[in-house]
């Protein structure tokens, strides 16, 4: 299933947020939207998802939904929004209590989601036993357990010291590698950008409206650190946004 963004725009009553976005998110691709603070990311993400409707345009999910879909489109957040007194496994299993499966299914299903994502041997584990990055794993593993089509990721690195960030692009790419699901990944991070997405696209600063869609043809597994090409179009995406950053800075500090 795709996703195509038609004309969108929104606003908060007289706060203009997003204007007139156009934009395709294809099945097995991974969509990164980086833009300066408080361009409409977050809001964009939601829209997607159906969380708000927006004031024009209008978001169409085209074609079906991956076999097995409990749920089309699911979030990953940037605070891994886990329950803290339940398990590993009562925390991913929370999202298929609400669909009728059988039981042997869901048991399947969530020791599928995490060994794909590497926590078979954590799912007794509470919250509070875990790193930040294993907790952010769990909340990775509960949105792949209902198989979307859409995986909705607002800056998901963001709370995590920057070994652990890196470890974790290396487990997304691994993941995307076995499985090619399909993101819409929001991140404030260029280095994040250029690692994971298939496309970039790049905001102004509010209203947001995009600049520019960078698509980078380069496989994930390829695009290491030192990498020269990954480094230019770091530096060419900065290029793009810095202005627009600085001008956003001065306009929440005023
Ligand atoms: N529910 C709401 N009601 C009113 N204003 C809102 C609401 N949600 C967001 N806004 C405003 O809309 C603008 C865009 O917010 P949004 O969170 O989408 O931006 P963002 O690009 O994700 O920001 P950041 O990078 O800082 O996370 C901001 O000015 C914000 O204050």
């Amino acid at each position: 299933m795709d996703l195509r963004v038609e004309g969108l725009s929104h606003r908060y009553d007289d706060l203009e947020v997003l204007r007139d976005i156009n934009l395709e998110i294809n099945a097995g691709e991974i969509v990164c939207v980086i833009g300066p603070s408080g361009c409409g990311k977050s809001t964009l993400l939601r829209l997607l998802g159906g969380l708000e409707q927006p004031s024009e345009g209008q978001v169409l999910q085209v074609g079906e939904p991956p076999e097995g879909s409990l749920n089309p489109l699911t979030y990953v957040f940037q605070d891994f929004a886990l329950l803290p007194w339940r398990s590993v496994e009562g925390n991913v299993s929370l999202v298929l209590e609400g669909h009728k499966i059988p039981a042997a299914e869901k048991e399947a299903r969530i020791a599928d989601v995490l060994e794909r994502t590497r926590l078979s041997d954590f799912r007794n584990a509470v919250p509070k036993q875990l790193s930040g990055g294993m907790k952010q794993r769990v909340a990775i593993a509960r949105a792949l357990s209902v198989n979307p089509a859409v995986l909705l990721m607002d800056e998901p690195l963001s709370a995590l010291d920057s070994q652990t960030r890196e470890l974790l692009m290396d487990d997304l790419i691994d993941l995307w590698e076995r499985e090619r699901f399909t993101s819409c990944y929001i991140t404030h991070n260029l280095a994040e950008a250029v690692r994971l997405g298939h496309k970039v696209v790049v905001l102004s600063r509010r209203p947001g409206l995009i600049r520019e869609v960078v698509e980078i043809d380069m496989p994930l597994k390829e695009r290491t650190l030192s990498n020269p090409v990954v480094a230019g179009i770091q530096q060419q995406l900065w290029d793009m946004m810095r202005k627009e950053a600085q001008a956003a800075d001065v306009e929440l500090a005023g």
